[in-house]
């Protein structure tokens, strides 16, 4: 048995960042930016008004001001403003030449084509100088995820394709006689396959492109037959039969099929019999059965190793900390991944810990990481967690 983090690099060895591929702006959104880009433009290309206001070129308490145009966002003022002038102007118009500042309309009485700066003047200038949000050539650089900031970054910089890391195919393959699809008929020795929707979720969620193959009946002729149907995914998954059962089958039949094993057993708790390799193009990660131990998998295995062929880097699940609501029993030999609520008075590591219970997965929003033969642990004693 290997410990998680030694786990977790061979995991990393075996998975390789995917081809950049361009996508429209609009499709960008979730994926994972593989080259930095540069800005293509100023923003704002021309110094703008901040304010609904008239542009002069200087403000003084008293000062009457003729108007003599009028500039809008989109439509510049033609000419100059010179001393005695004022052009009427529009947040985000082009600044005329000649102006130094912006008085909002709030502050000025206005009488015809006069205004009146009166003495409620403001602070100005209320001008936006050209470049100041950024320049042309200024880069967002790569790695990084893509969310709605910097998607409205990347259009303001007039980018409308962009070079993303290519969505990881990652085919799912459920094993078991005992197991139909959810909205199916059960028999009475049968039971929905769950943990196959949870992860394809978690997936989707990571950015992924899974796709559900199939159940495998517990034969090697059915394994063989959808191991068959894996095409070209980057990424082969399958859930149950991993353990030392006689109806156990992957690793067996992955074998014959050329599979070269990296691993068989991780000493963690759920998830022990944990299992990857390559077969042909393609990597491999074999997850226990147990519904819990299968999701817990994907959070601890999976999703780093999602991340890292985005391009995202080769780390764990990230971790945090928090104090214990009500203390817990000393940990066995194996790296403990306990279900955990987080509340206002700490996280609360939940009674029942059973590996097949996904209702009390349902209501944890946390994994509190035991380490092997840790201690007794009181209320109020810091813990490490990764978040759900
Ligand atoms: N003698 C031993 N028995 C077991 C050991 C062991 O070390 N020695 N390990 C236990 C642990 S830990 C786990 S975890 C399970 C994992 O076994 P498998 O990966 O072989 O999984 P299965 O036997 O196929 O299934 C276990 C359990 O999970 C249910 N299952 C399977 N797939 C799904 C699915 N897609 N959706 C919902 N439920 C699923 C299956 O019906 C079984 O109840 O082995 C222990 N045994
Ligand atoms: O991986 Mo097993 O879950 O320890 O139940």
């Amino acid at each position: 048995m290997i410990s998680v983090s030694e786990a977790l690099d061979r995991l990393f060895a075996l998975a390789p960042v995917l081809d950049p591929e361009l996508v429209p702006l609009r499709e960008a959104g979730g994926r994972v930016l593989a080259r930095t880009v540069r800005a293509r433009r100023d923003q704002p290309p021309f110094a703008a008004s901040a304010m609904d206001g008239y542009a002069v070129t200087e403000a003084a308490q008293g000062l009457r001001l003729r108007v003599i145009g009028e500039a809008a966002a989109g439509r510049r003022f033609a000419g100059r403003v010179g001393a005695g002038e004022a052009v009427r102007i529009f947040t985000g118009a082009p600044v005329p030449e000649g102006a130094k500042t912006v008085v909002i309309q709030e502050d000025v009485d206005r009488d015809g084509d006069t205004i009146l700066l009166t003495d409620r003047l403001g602070p100005g200038p209320n001008i936006r100088p050209m470049g100041g949000d950024f320049t042309s050539g200024t880069e967002l650089a790569a790695p990084r995820l893509l969310g709605p900031q910097e998607i409205a970054l990347l259009a303001a910089m007039n980018v409308a394709e962009v070079p993303v890391t290519r969505r990881p195919r990652v085919a799912l393959i459920s094993t078991g006689d005992e197991l139909v699809m959810p909205g199916e008929d059960p028999g009475p020795d049968q039971i929905i396959a769950s943990n196959t929707f949870g992860l394809y979720v978690l997936l989707q969620q990571l950015g992924a492109e899974p796709r559900l193959l199939p159940i495998a009946h517990d034969t090697d002729a059915a394994l063989r037959m959808v191991f068959s149907l894996v095409e070209d995914a980057d990424l082969v998954v399958t859930i149950g039969g991993a353990s030392v059962g006689d109806h156990d089958l992957v690793a067996r039949v992955a074998g014959d099929l050329g599979m070269e094993q990296a691993f068989h057993t991780v000493a963690m708790r759920p998830g022990k019999p944990l299992m990857s390799g390559r077969i042909g193009e393609a990597m491999m990660l074999g997850l226990p059965g147990n519904p819990v131990s299968a999701m817990v998998c994907g959070h601890v295995f999976l999703a780093p190793v999602i991340r890292a062929m985005l391009g995202l880097g080769k780390a764990p699940a990230p971790r945090r900390q928090m104090a214990l609501s009500r203390g817990i029993e000393a940990n066995g030999p194996r790296e403990h991944y306990m279900r955990a609520r987080l509340t206002p008075q700490g996280i609360e590591v939940f009674d029942r810990q059973d590996s097949a219970l996904l209702s009390v997965l349902g209501a944890a929003d946390a994994l509190v990481v035991r380490p092997p033969r840790d201690g007794a642990r009181a209320a109020g004693e810091m813990v490490e967690f990764v978040p759900l």
